[in-house]
């Protein structure tokens, strides 16, 4: 057992009624006191931002990022939680396991019901989350949640209110966490760290664009209009537009934009199977097709490709890695 940070955020875990709805706004301290510490584990806490997770920004990212390698510094450190708003949990998760390169776990937590609440999952998760924090190794990024562990890479958020707010659709737990502690069912396949962005990065935007019945390609040529660097297309099925999104995936990628593919559809990898303004076509237009991860995780691997370098070729490239998951983690 050992010593565990935990890095505060925000979220529903740290929110109050504001009089006219909820939003967080307590320290780490406060989150801190509603939940049984496990026995033999320390905590200190680092306030970050106490903010809801939709207001969340890439740069809220890099500097949770540079703020857990500053903790992970210290050798004296266990492990890491985070307390974070559940909305936008899953893209902070993988933005962090990309760049994780360390064999201690940094492990992601929140709450569907508020601080003050008295039937709130908060403490349980918090409880659960620190004693993963202090016991596991070479398990990257994890997120723990209603009394399970996820990995961070697939992970998404898959209940609006309810208690079991996370879950792979197209895998399955890494652990169980209960006070008898941490049950290992696999170790989760994860690619060589990306390079940690340097702090004065500059920022790309990043856009998602969702593919519907009756859409033309307005919206996705007006984020290239934007500036957009990196563009993930959220396309129907198994990865699936139109020719006339393809002929603007191609003229986008060769003005060396990022396109990303994902789909709707909740569950089940995206796959080269039809023509006619399919995957097949939007692939050969340039777009990189991106497994089992949906929109929100898509964007982060393509922010962390863009952040990786500025050249398209280059970019192209990162992307692949950052998709392509498997360098086995050791075990222990
Ligand atoms: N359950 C939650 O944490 C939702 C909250 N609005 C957030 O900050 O993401």
């Amino acid at each position: 057992m050992g010593q565990v940070v935990v890095i505060s955020t925000g979220g529903t875990i740290a929110s109050r009624w504001q009089g006219s709805g909820y939003a967080a706004d307590a320290a780490g301290g406060d989150v801190l006191a509603t939940a049984a510490v496990p026995e033999g584990v320390s905590v200190r806490v680092v306030d970050l931002m106490s903010v809801n997770s939709a207001r969340i920004t890439t740069a809220h990212q890099i500097a949770l990022l540079r703020t857990v390698r500053e903790v992970l510094a210290d050798p004296a450190v266990d492990g890491i939680v985070v307390t974070h708003g559940t909305d936008t949990l899953e893209e902070s998760a993988f933005f962090l396991d990309l760049h994780h390169d360390d064999p201690r776990p940094v492990v992601l937590t929140g709450a569907q019901r508020p601080l003050e609440d008295p039937e709130g999952d908060g403490p349980r998760n918090l409880h659960d989350a620190l004693l993963t924090a202090a016991t596991v190794r070479d398990l990257g990024v994890l997120v723990v949640f209603d009394g399970q562990a996820h990995a961070a890479r697939g992970t998404v958020k898959v209940q609006t209110l309810a208690a079991d707010a996370f879950a792979d659709p197209s895998g399955t737990p890494v652990a169980d966490v209960s006070a008898d502690g941490v049950r290992i069912h696999h170790r989760p396949a994860r690619p060589a760290p990306l390079p940690v962005p340097s702090a004065d990065a500059p920022l790309p935007r990043i856009d998602v664009v969702m593919h519907h019945c009756d859409a033309d390609p307005t919206l996705f040529e007006a984020a290239v209009a934007a500036g957009a660097q990196g563009i993930v297309l959220v396309a129907t099925g198994a990865g699936n537009a139109t020719p006339e999104i393809c002929a603007a995936v191609e003229a986008a990628v060769s003005r060396g934009v990022l396109v990303a593919l994902t789909t709707r559809v909740s569950t089940g990898p995206v796959a080269e199977i039809y023509t006619h303004g399919g995957a097949v076509d939007l692939a050969a237009a340039g777009a990189v097709l991106t497994g089992t991860l949906r929109a929100g995780q898509a964007r982060i691997a393509v922010l962390s490709a863009a952040l990786a370098t500025t050249d398209p070729a280059g970019r192209v490239d990162a992307l692949r890695h950052a998709l392509a998951a498997p360098v086995p983690a050791a075990s222990h």
